[in-house]
């Protein structure tokens, strides 16, 4: 039998968080929940504060590294915030735990700082900017229809709580689709805004449109247009749920991993 996976999560309190909590409880004996981090419910006990009878005696804390001196994990699993997730991935890693990152709004800077820390202490990272497997076929489809269609644009929806635009999952999917043509074409030539930022954010070429609404949860359309016809590649994560198989599988598979990995697609069979 496969030795059981000590796992912490950063961000405990948050959305994803309690998701991910209960996620990795429900997976005992093969993983089991050593510690969770989020100043929101510092000094907090787990079970407790998400209603759940299996997290009981598992108490919250408020600092990744004082939890990390008394407590010996295998994998960091972070759903924080832009400015918590590099400081938090840093720290884990000193100590020896590989980081699954879910936390959008790491830049190419931030990367190459682990990539060069992983390297160092020989511990995997694996940076997953959608967990959800429909997503990241819609991101896969979308790549392949970059190969046909010249014109296209990305419509993110989400809920109204989230603080990054855009989303990680429209930056990873323009990402894929510029690595696969060069030059795209939206909108005439001439165009101008009447409105500031009508036309979206630009990004890789691309032209991405972020939408923020109470009733979201997670939403992507890929639109791709040729003369006389629309292709439209859409995801739509309904529940936090839909993330979970993925974590669950981030966690299984990323101490078997080298230096820094993006994406799931990476580590699926
Ligand atoms: N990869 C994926 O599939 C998905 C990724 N995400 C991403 O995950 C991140 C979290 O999303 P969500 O759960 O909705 O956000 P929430 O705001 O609901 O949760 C984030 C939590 O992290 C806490 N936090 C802040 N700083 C720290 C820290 N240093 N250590 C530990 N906890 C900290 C916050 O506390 P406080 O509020 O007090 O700051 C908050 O409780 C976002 O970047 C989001 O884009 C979301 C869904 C899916
Ligand atoms: O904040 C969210 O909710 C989500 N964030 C990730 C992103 O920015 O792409 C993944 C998913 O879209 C949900």
């Amino acid at each position: 039998m496969d030795k059981e996976i000590s796992v912490v999560i950063t961000g405990v309190a948050g959305k994803m968080g309690r998701e991910t909590a209960k996620a990795v409880l429900a997976e005992a004996p093969a993983l089991k929940l050593v510690g969770a981090v989020d100043p929101r419910a510092d000094g907090k006990d787990l079970g407790d504060y998400l209603g759940l009878a299996e997290g009981r005696g598992i108490i919250i804390g408020g600092d990744l590294n004082r939890l990390l001196q008394g407590v010996k994990a295998d994998v960091l699993v972070d759903f924080t915030n832009p400015q918590a997730v590099l400081s938090n991935a840093k720290t884990a890693l000193e100590y020896g735990v590989a980081p699954v990152i879910g936390t959008t709004g790491l830049d190419e800077v931030d990367i190459a700082e682990l990539r060069e820390i992983s390297e160092r202490v020989g511990v995997a990272v694996l940076i997953v900017p959608n967990f959800a497997l429909g997503a990241v076929l819609m991101m896969e489809f979308a790549r392949r229809a970059a190969q046909y269609f010249r014109h296209v644009e990305i419509i993110e929806m989400h809920h109204d709580q989230k603080i990054d635009a855009p989303s990680g999952t429209a930056i990873k999917t323009a990402q894929m689709i510029a690595g696969e043509r060069g030059s795209f074409k939206q909108g005439h030539p001439e165009e101008y805004e009447k409105v500031p930022g009508a036309r979206g954010g630009e990004f890789e070429g691309l032209r991405i449109h972020s939408v923020r609404l109470p009733g979201l949860v997670a939403h992507q359309q890929v639109i791709f247009g040729g003369p006389g016809q629309i292709l439209s590649i859409r995801h739509d994560s309904l529940h936090r749920e839909s993330f979970m198989p993925g974590v669950i599988m981030a966690i299984r598979k990323v101490r078997d991993l080298r230096g820094v990995v993006i994406g799931l697609e990476k580590i699926l069979d």
